[in-house]
């Protein structure tokens, strides 16, 4: 696996940078996480995983109040097995909980665990506004977003849509595209968000660091 090649420290150099910008505001933003051959490698992979038609319609709420409802969210998921993990998921997996170690180790969240699924938002699709941590069980500390298409241009739409509480009261919202490459990381019980209607097939890892072992 060449992607393998690339320079041994990246992404962990930056992940002490992740969990520093994390502790100051509770999400940030980072362009080009991972090296092209890396993302290519797992989208090429999730693709495959596409075609088998090994994903299902994604749901919201967890134990008794789960429900697939395709008016809040028309994405397709596909969770990841950590006990099979592929060697390319292995990597990521890797990656993932190195960034933990660096959470932990400034944020001090108690973070144990990671569970992670790819998502595929066909055209016409979004996710409304939601926070990711349920209400049920609150076990979703951290998200962790890992954009894999290889092109984007807003015209696509598709955006992130983060909003925030301004000192003065008053809601704001910015909007991220989903770049090749790019990583978003944000407190799951705090950052409220959407994914505004896509109109090109849009692809993704997320994940979420947990607070206990499952
Ligand atoms: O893909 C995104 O930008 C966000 C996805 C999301 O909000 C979720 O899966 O909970
Ligand atoms: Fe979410």
């Amino acid at each position: 696996m060449d992607y393998l090649d690339m320079d041994a420290d990246f992404p962990y150099a930056q992940n002490e940078r992740v969990a520093e910008a994390l502790y100051q505001n509770g999400w940030v933003v980072i362009d080009n996480y991972v090296p092209a051959k890396f993302r290519e490698a797992l989208l090429k992979e999730q693709q495959e995983l596409l075609d088998k038609g090994q994903f299902r319609h994604a749901g919201i709420g967890k134990g008794e109040s789960f429900a697939i409802k395709p008016e809040i969210r028309s994405d397709k998921v596909l969770w990841m097995d950590k006990e099979q993990l592929t060697p390319l998921q292995e990597v990521y997996w890797k990656m993932m909980d190195d960034l933990k170690r660096k959470i932990n180790q400034r944020c001090f969240l108690g973070l144990r665990s990671f569970e992670s699924h790819f998502a595929m938002y066909p055209p016409g699709s979004f996710y409304l506004r939601h926070l990711d941590q349920f209400q049920s069980v609150k076990y979703r500390i951290v998200t962790v977003i890992l954009y894999l298409n290889e092109h984007w241009e807003e015209a696509a739409g598709g955006a992130l849509r983060m909003y925030f509480n301004g000192e003065d009261g008053i809601e704001t919202f910015r909007d991220f595209y989903p770049f090749g490459s790019r990583l978003v990381v944000f407190l799951s019980a705090e950052m409220a968000h959407e994914v505004l209607p896509t109109h090109k097939e849009r692809i993704s890892i997320t994940g979420w660091f947990r607070d206990d072992e499952y």
